[in-house]
């Protein structure tokens, strides 16, 4: 049987991954593979918490771009999370997981406020908890939301889980000569500007001594592998 290196993880789930090969939206295979890769390490045991981004919906920066105040754009991608929130839980549903959405915004006619002592019980009793909206203010992002929940849940590490299969010496879609750290610690990612993760999640997880390590979502078994304490994908380590 396969041990799991963790016993509670913060996933951080980009929010473009699910749109797939799409141009926009959820695709529905796409979200039920990635149940898939979930409810492998759901079966070890593994407590699962989840913050989804919300880039295949609405960015922020998107909006401003185009006039919109920052803040109003920020609280409209926030809420784009919490409709992938509704729609991965779903997706989960329908793959033998069970999970609750907490969100960080009030909607209560929709789904639950976030509740950090109850999200510790559901993990505790084996639901998956996905954390919607961010952290709830404006000018932040999902990465550092998944620094945040992590720290506050008592997670070992944030797992991103993401288009790329680790961090690089440089964006590797815009520069295909930029080569893949196995590990790098958090000072040299911050000070070298990696744009992987912005700078407030990295300093958060830094000061809280929590290691993030970013793999790639469409790798089948990639998620897996990291639980299992595996060499995948990129180690940032204090
Ligand atoms: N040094 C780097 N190493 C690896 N990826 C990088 C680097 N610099 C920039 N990137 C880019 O960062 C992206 C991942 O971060 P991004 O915030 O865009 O996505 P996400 O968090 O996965 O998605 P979402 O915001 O939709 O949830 C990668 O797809 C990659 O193109
Ligand atoms: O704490 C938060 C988290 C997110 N936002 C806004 O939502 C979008 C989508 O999140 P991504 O992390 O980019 O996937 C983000 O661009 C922000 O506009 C926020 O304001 N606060």
């Amino acid at each position: 049987m396969t041990t799991p290196k963790y016993k509670r993880i913060l996933l951080k789930l980009s929010g473009e991954a699910l749109m797939g090969t799409d141009a926009y939206g959820i695709n529905p295979k796409v979200i039920g593979e990635i149940c898939g890769e979930i409810k492998a390490v759901a079966d070890l045991g593994v407590e699962i918490g989840v913050v989804i981004g919300g880039g295949n919906i609405f960015r922020g920066m998107a909006g401003t771009a185009t006039g919109m105040d920052r803040a109003t754009a920020d609280y409209m991608g926030m809420l784009a999370t919490v409709m992938n929130a509704m729609a991965l839980s779903d997706a989960m549903r329908q793959c033998g997981l069970n999970a609750r959405v907490q969100s960080a915004l009030n909607i209560e006619q929709v789904v639950e406020p976030y509740i950090r002592g109850k999200a510790i019980r559901y993990l505790e009793e084996g639901k998956v908890v996905i954390f919607g909206a961010g952290t709830g203010n404006p000018f932040f992002t999902t990465d550092t939301a998944a620094a945040l929940r992590g720290s506050e849940i008592g997670a070992e590490i944030v797992l991103k889980a993401t288009k790329v299969d680790g961090i690089y010496t440089a964006d590797p879609k815009k520069d295909p000569a930029a080569t893949r750290y196995d590990k790098i610690s958090f000072n040299d990612a911050i000070s070298q500007n990696l744009a992987v993760m912005d700078a407030t999640a990295f300093a958060l997880c830094r000061d809280q001594k929590l290691p993030i390590n970013v793999f790639s979502i469409f790798k089948a078994g990639a998620l897996k592998r990291v639980v299992c304490g595996e060499d995948e994908g990129t180690l940032v380590y204090c």
